[in-house]
């Protein structure tokens, strides 16, 4: 019977099946922080059991750690630094891998991950964390797990899952000159709404996809869990095994060779069956913003804030209720929205060709907001970053340089929005209070993002590429 790839890497590892359906899976990595481990852990303590695979769960803190120079010092929120000591002690006595605040290596989980060789394709991958859809960009089975799972698998190494339906996303055609993955993503979400990935897993395929970076395609399986889909899927090829090749964890020798010998069977078969299926072409996808507090309030630079009038589907009212949260009105100009402050960074696009976008549109030009930052994704991307001289362009472009972690993503460290404070962001949610209460956020890509920074105000990148500096 012809198979898609979930169906593949679905049927490698089931470990038994009910006759209802429900499935055990068996899981290949637990990727744990410290938001959603801590009472997991204290429950396999209070039942006497042990991290069943030390070897396979890998541990960083993300979410509370703050990204400034002085972090050393600690963490001065009470509740954020309990959850820190925990995932510590947790990680050193368990003996899982781990990589401390303190460690170069240490950074977004979703971005630790596949920078250290831990995802790789047709694996089954979990993490108590909704975004561990990201490592689907390389053919693996990757999706979040709550803190009740993350002690079943921490136990037994194991889930219980029922089979999700498949869906895909086709993008046909080549990406014009300004549109970059995270403008596919969110407007897939824009075309599918937040639920109409619901109770399938998605595989991303189709001419636009192939031509994107692991890095991009990493933004692109991010969001799936956005648009609703329990998982997002890219199929692996060459770039995939060239991106995993070397990297710490990844096989080696004649273990390498017997890995690539499977992964070049994980793709979804010709005939395969779909339950949906959903057509973009790339031509048609423009750089874009969102101007509501759901991904799916989504629309291209060139457009005007909506009116909620216009929507159907019950939808009028959330419409009005997101204008009066965000501060605007009907009719304007998305260009005319003027911004306070910018925040690259997150594990959709904290990533190194993230900030080479941005520096590319920063290059000897200076900010016109109150403040922006830049966030590395992980220690290593900090790094190469410096190293590449990226570092200086946003330092005197007059962006914040700051370590890792989550940062502004969301309101569970320092970095936070002030009520009504506008931001322009590279992240992936926009809710209500997401980056501090009474916040808001318009959602983009980072070179979006970078070219708001300069003018102040929402911007079509493709209007300030090829202007002198
Ligand atoms: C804190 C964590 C559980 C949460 C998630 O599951 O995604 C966070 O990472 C987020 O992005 O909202
Ligand atoms: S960067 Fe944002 S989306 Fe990603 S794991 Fe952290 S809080 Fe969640």
């Amino acid at each position: 019977m012809p198979k898609t790839l979930y169906d593949k890497i679905w049927d490698a590892h089931v470990v038994h099946q009910d006759t209802d359906g429900t499935c055990l899976l068996y899981i290949d990595r637990h990727l744990v922080h410290e938001v959603t481990s801590p009472q997991a852990f204290e429950g396999l303590r209070m039942a006497g059991r042990k991290v069943r695979a030390p070897d396979k769960t890998i541990a960083v803190p993300d979410h509370n750690v703050p990204t400034t120079p002085d972090r050393e010092h600690g963490i001065e929120n009470p509740e954020s630094r309990i959850q820190v000591e925990a995932l510590d002690r947790n990680a050193r006595e368990s003996g899982v891998h781990y990589y401390p605040v303190n460690d170069v290596r240490q950074g977004i989980v979703h971005i630790v991950g596949p920078e250290q060789g831990w995802t790789l394709p047709g694996m089954t991958v979990v993490c108590g964390d909704s975004h561990t859809a990201t490592h689907g960009a390389f053919g693996a089975l990757a999706h979040g797990i709550g803190t009740s799972e993350v002690e079943h698998v921490l136990a037994t190494q194991t889930l219980i899952q029922q089979k999700s339906k498949n869906m895909k996303v086709e993008i046909t055609g080549s990406l014009p000159p300004g549109v970059t993955a995270k403008d596919i993503t969110l407007s897939v979400i824009g075309a599918t709404g937040t639920a109409g990935g619901t109770g399938y897993v998605i595989e991303y395929c189709g001419q636009a996809i192939r031509e994107l970076s692991m890095e991009g395609r990493m933004t692109v399986c991010n969001m799936a869990i956005e648009g609703g889909a329990r998982a997002g899927l890219i199929a692996p090829d060459e770039k995939t095994f060239q991106y995993v090749m070397g990297r710490p964890h990844a096989p080696k020798g004649a273990q390498w060779d017997a890995a690539l010998a499977w992964w070049k069977t994980l793709y979804s078969d010709d005939d395969a069956q779909w339950d949906k299926v959903i057509t973009l072409r790339a031509e048609d996808i423009a750089p874009v913003v969102t101007w509501g507090t759901s991904p799916e309030d989504v629309l291209p630079i060139t457009a005007h804030v909506p009116e909620p009038d216009s929507f159907t589907g019950g939808k009028t009212g959330a419409a009005r209720r997101a204008l009066a949260y965000m501060g605007l009105e009907a009719g304007q100009k998305l260009t005319d929205i003027e911004i306070d402050t910018v925040f690259i960074g997150s594990c959709t696009n904290g990533r190194i060709e993230d900030l080479r976008a941005a520096a590319e549109v920063l290059k000897g030009r200076k900010i016109a907001v109150k403040r922006a930052m830049i966030v590395p994704g992980s220690g290593l991307v900090r790094a190469q970053a410096e190293e590449e001289g990226l570092a200086q362009i946003f330092m005197d472009a007059g962006f914040e340089w700051r370590l890792a972690g989550c940062s502004m993503c969301l309101a569970m460290n320092p970095d936070q929005l002030a009520p009504g404070e506008r931001c322009a962001a590279t992240s992936n949610r926009n809710f209500e209070g997401r980056q501090g209460r009474g916040g808001r956020t318009h959602l983009m890509s980072p070179a979006m993002a970078a070219a708001a920074a300069i003018t102040g105000r929402l911007t079509d990148v493709r209007d300030l590429v090829g202007e002198p500096a």
